[in-house]
């Protein structure tokens, strides 16, 4: 039930405070945090600890693909909110929001080696995925990032892919298709952790409240791929609190075919979370969305779910340390 440690979030435009610097590194975008990044960031921890230094993440936003194709944006699995409560949990003491943008992406990348990570961050290490590339038309490789090491005086640890025990590489784009068939389960397996989206409550139409089942709305990024339909959640509000729930992710067919909106009711509150920002752990895919002909219809499938949620959320064990920190 313990809150995740403070991480700093540091933008890339700003001075680097003293007690950042000289850390050990792990470079990536590491969206989605999942287990092949845990490795990475692993053993950037491990070397930290050793040597006694600060753990730092040197990250990109926005997303490097999606400054490159904006037409296309990379449909994130954590934003970087969410990202930096991750690497809290996996102990990290800060994370660099690098800016990027096309003028970023055309440094010479012996100029970012110099620049970012001898000047801004004096980093004593750096660790990075085994196929990490960096500065103009990605000519800087796992190899030069060695060899600039050697000249500048820090060191260099690459991590080998991970794979998910069956011979598959875990990746991002992987486990978004899980999200998106409603594989909550396997995807969370891929992760090490639940999914969890995050978002300020917004107000809707205030219908919940009159059915019984007021339900806390967010919104989330336009491209997020997840299966419409009913789900067990947990909530964690902005004061650490913790509360189970069950959530639709939908269009409300029943009603008005909206825009899809996350609503979440949280079993064993009253209150008001409006303007508030919750993160939502999601455990299981219960069932599809449906069109009832009557509210009192929904509202009785809507007891059965609630009943489902609590069944599958006392039965729920964390799947690792991290999944304990950011979902109990
Ligand atoms: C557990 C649960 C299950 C739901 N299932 C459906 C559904 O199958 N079909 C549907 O149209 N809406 C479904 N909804 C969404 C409700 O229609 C929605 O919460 C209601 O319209 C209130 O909207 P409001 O937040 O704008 O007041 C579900 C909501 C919850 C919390
Ligand atoms: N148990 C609860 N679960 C979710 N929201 C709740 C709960 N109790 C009170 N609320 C409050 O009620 C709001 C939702 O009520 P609702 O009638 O569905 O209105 P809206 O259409 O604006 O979402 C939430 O945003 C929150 O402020």
């Amino acid at each position: 039930m313990s809150a995740p440690a403070a991480i700093a979030r540091l933008s890339g435009e700003r001075p680097i405070p003293a007690k950042f610097q000289g850390g050990v590194v792990a470079i990536g975008n590491f969206d989605g945090v999942h287990r092949g990044h845990q490795a990475v960031l692993a053993s950037a921890r491990e070397i930290a600890r050793a040597e006694a230094k600060p753990l730092i993440c040197l990250t990109f936003e926005p997303h490097p693909r999606t400054v490159f194709n904006p037409e296309r944006p990379v449909p994130r699995l954590t934003p970087a909110p969410i990202r930096a409560r991750l690497l809290g949990a996996l102990g990290f003491d800060a994370v660099v929001e690098q800016g990027f943008d096309r003028d970023f992406a055309g440094i010479e990348p012996e100029t970012f080696v110099k620049a970012i990570l001898v000047e801004r961050l004096q980093a004593a290490h750096v660790v990075a995925g085994f196929d990490f590339h960096y500065g103009a038309k990605r000519a800087g490789t796992p190899q030069t990032l060695i060899t600039s090491g050697e000249r500048h005086g820090f060191g260099a640890t690459l991590v080998p892919a991970i794979d998910d025990g069956g011979g598959e590489t875990i990746s991002s784009s992987r486990i978004r298709a899980l999200l998106e068939a409603g594989d909550t389960a396997r995807a969370a397996e891929l992760l090490g952790y639940r999914w969890t989206i995050g978002g300020s409550v917004s107000e809707g139409q205030r219908l919940g409240r009159t059915l019984g089942y007021p339900t806390a709305n967010i919104h989330l990024m336009p491209d997020t791929m997840l299966k419409f339909g009913i789900y067990a959640v947990r909530v964690r509000r902005a004061d650490g609190t913790i509360h189970d729930g069950v959530a639709s992710f939908g269009r409300r067919p029943t009603f008005d075919n909206g825009a899809a909106l996350f609503e979440t009711f949280l079993f064993d509150f009253s209150g008001d979370l409006y303007g508030e920002t919750i993160a939502v752990s999601i455990f299981e895919f219960l069932r599809g969305e449906e069109k009832f002909d009557t509210a009192e219809a929904l509202v009785a499938q809507m007891d059965v779910d609630s009943e489902n949620a609590k069944a599958v959320l006392a039965a729920a064990a964390p799947l690792s340390d991290l999944d304990r920190a950011i979902s109990f």
